[in-house]
């Protein structure tokens, strides 16, 4: 389980600090919701390492994560659009989710199956500026994969997709979530995606986790 405890941390300027605490359990996902400037990027950049707090907890399965830099820590992050090199391929994009030192025969043949399993079979040499956003979030979803982290923080990652897309998107970020057992943290506004995936909820109202 990732579990924040009280993550205490406030802007620069800002007079009442945010109080963060919350529970995800593997395999299923949690949503965050809340108004515009309530603070749902401060908690995943508080998740993520990005910024420190300046008490609380942070753990996953008891382990400490806050004495973690952000490379170190077991989370993968997807963010509404530009998780892309564009100029590179779908492959050469989902490879960088490879360990460093994977030999080069293994590492052809691991993103090919996560391109395949993301529903990209085929798409290996296409440029990604070529590719629509919805194959965009698939091609970071097969890096995701690779990098095999247990923690995806997903920042309103449908927002910049139609309708049809969205909805296969989502429906292929709960299945990953399920068979890999990952601690999905959503942001989002949108109350059908979270009806639609999430199996626990949490509003940030005057900035403290509110279970819905
Ligand atoms: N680096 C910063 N320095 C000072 N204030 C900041 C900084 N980053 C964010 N803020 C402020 O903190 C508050 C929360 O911002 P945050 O981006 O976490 O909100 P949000 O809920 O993600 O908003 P949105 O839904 O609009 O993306 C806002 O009032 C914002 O202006």
């Amino acid at each position: 389980m990732l579990r924040a405890d009280d993550l205490v941390f406030a802007h620069p300027g800002q007079e009442e600090p945010y109080h963060f605490s919350l529970e995800a359990q593997p395999g299923e996902v949690t949503a965050i919701s809340g108004a515009s400037g309530s603070g749902k990027s401060t908690l995943l950049d508080l998740l993520a390492g990005f910024i420190a707090p300046v008490s609380g907890m942070l753990t996953l399965d008891g382990e400490d994560l806050l004495s973690l830099p952000p490379e170190a820590r077991p989370v993968s992050l997807l963010l509404q659009a530009d998780n892309l090199f564009e100029h590179l391929s779908a492959e050469e994009n989902a490879a960088l989710g490879l360990p460093r030192g994977t030999p080069k025969p293994t590492g052809q043949q691991l993103v090919a199956q996560a391109l395949a399993e993301v529903g990209l079979a085929g798409f290996d040499t296409k440029q990604a500026a070529n590719l629509s956003g919805g194959q965009k979030q698939r091609v970071a979803l097969a890096r995701t994969l690779l990098r095999d982290r247990p923690v995806l923080l997903l920042d309103e990652p449908f927002s910049a997709l139609d309708d049809e897309t969205r909805r296969t998107t989502r429906e292929l970020v709960g299945a990953l979530t399920r068979r890999h057992n990952w601690h999905t943290v959503l942001v989002s506004h949108h109350a059908d995606d979270i009806a639609a995936l999430a199996s626990a909820h949490y509003r940030i109202v005057a900035g403290r986790l509110e279970r819905v």
